[in-house]
């Protein structure tokens, strides 16, 4: 379990690490994709959010009128925690490899879900503990699943080094591609053990205050992973103010290429839906590694995990759905897809008052 594969370079340098500076989105466009709003042919402010939506999709895109999206992306970020072995989690750690193979198949919720709202999925395979065999995903893989996080560091420096560029790398690829809109997704059982430890570490929240059934631990399994989130909280505690470090102590090479992956996006200036309560955590640890990363990502629901609604407190970002979602897989992000592409095509689309004849509003 959790050998090493091999492939960080321990040589690779620190300045690998750093992302460049984080623009932030267009406010003209913004204002002015505002303005468009109150002149189309509607009461002012009658559709709502989808109004401050549309507008940072302007300001995201750095034009008034968005352009609809043509091609929307979900990435699964698969990968082992050590810390599954403590029983934490529902389910047995073999899980993860059958869900990866799920998701390639076409057959787990977020392949649905992605394909209903007409985005892609593509899986990575990170750190999933394949025992030897490789899966079909896995030009990125950094480890056979990330140490134990409860009593030992869940990655060593290198492989933290290689976990951020691999996000980083994914999210150019995709850019490059002509990605407009992207997903980050978790998979990996023992996910929100992980996740919780970090939201906590970075929110200050106590321990049992982050602690929810993930995919569904009982009574047992939930003091367990009290116990687990509790030792591991206080190896956190001593790099909190280092996010590679953090990343290193308490984090998962799947957590750690996801973090790489939204600062990134930031950096290429492509709009991101935000999922639940793992991805969240990866974000928290993004906006450390890449500050103002956050302006590019909306928040898409809000998970049923308790720590989720301390990521969206810190990151100051309202979430678009509240529909008990506890998935993670990205399915909370998928489901508000829609949302996004109907905002933009409302700018783009909609007849103003002058076009359809209709008075403007008595001053
Ligand atoms: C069938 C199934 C599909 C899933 N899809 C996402 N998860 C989610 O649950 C896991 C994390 O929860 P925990 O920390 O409790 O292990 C991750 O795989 C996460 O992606 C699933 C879990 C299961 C069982
Ligand atoms: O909200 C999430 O990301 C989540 C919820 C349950 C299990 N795994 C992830």
């Amino acid at each position: 379990m959790n050998a090493e594969i091999g492939s960080p370079d321990p040589d690779r340098s620190l300045a690998d690490l750093s992302f460049d500076q984080v623009a932030q989105p267009d406010e003209l466009a913004r204002a002015e994709a505002l303005r468009r709003h109150s002149m189309l042919v509607k009461p002012p402010g009658s559709l709502g959010r989808l109004e401050e939506l549309g507008a940072w999709i302007a300001a995201c895109q750095g034009r008034p009128t968005p352009r609809p999206f043509t091609r929307a992306r979900v990435i699964v970020f698969a990968g082992d925690h050590g810390v599954a072995a403590r029983g934490v989690s529902a389910n047995p750690p073999e899980t993860t490899g059958e869900l990866l193979g799920t998701v390639l198949a076409g057959g787990a919720a977020i392949n649905v879900l992605a394909s209903t709202a007409g985005a892609t999925v593509r899986v990575v395979d990170i750190a999933v503990d394949t025992d030897g065999a490789e899966s079909a995903v896995s030009e990125f893989k950094v480890r056979r699943g990330s140490g134990s996080i409860d009593r030992e560091d869940a990655l060593s420096d290198a492989e933290v080094h290689a976990a951020l560029l691999a996000g980083r790398q994914i999210a150019d690829a995709e850019v490059d591609g002509g990605a407009d809109l992207l997903v980050a997704a978790d998979l990996g059982v023992g996910g929100s053990t992980v996740a919780s430890t970090l939201v906590a570490a970075l929110t200050g929240a106590e321990p049992v205050a982050v602690i929810g059934r993930g995919s569904g631990v009982d009574d047992n399994g939930w003091m367990r992973k009290a116990a687990a989130v509790r030792d591991a909280l206080r190896r956190a505690r001593a790099v909190l103010s280092d996010p590679v470090a953090l990343l290193r102590t308490s984090g998962g090479a799947d957590v750690a290429a996801m973090a790489g992956f939204l600062a990134q996006a930031a950096v290429r200036r492509t709009p991101v839906l935000l999922d639940g309560l793992t991805v969240g955590a990866a974000a928290l640890v993004a906006e450390e590694l890449a500050p103002g990363a956050r302006s590019w990502w909306v928040a898409a629901h809000r998970s049923s995990e308790p720590a989720h609604a301390m990521v969206l407190e810190h990151l100051d970002l309202e979430p678009l759905l509240d529909l008990d979602i506890r998935l993670g897989e990205g399915a909370g992000a998928a489901a508000a897809l829609p949302l996004l592409f109907m905002s933009a095509r409302l700018l783009a689309e909609v007849a103003t008052r002058e076009q359809a004849g209709v008075p403007d509003p008595e001053a």
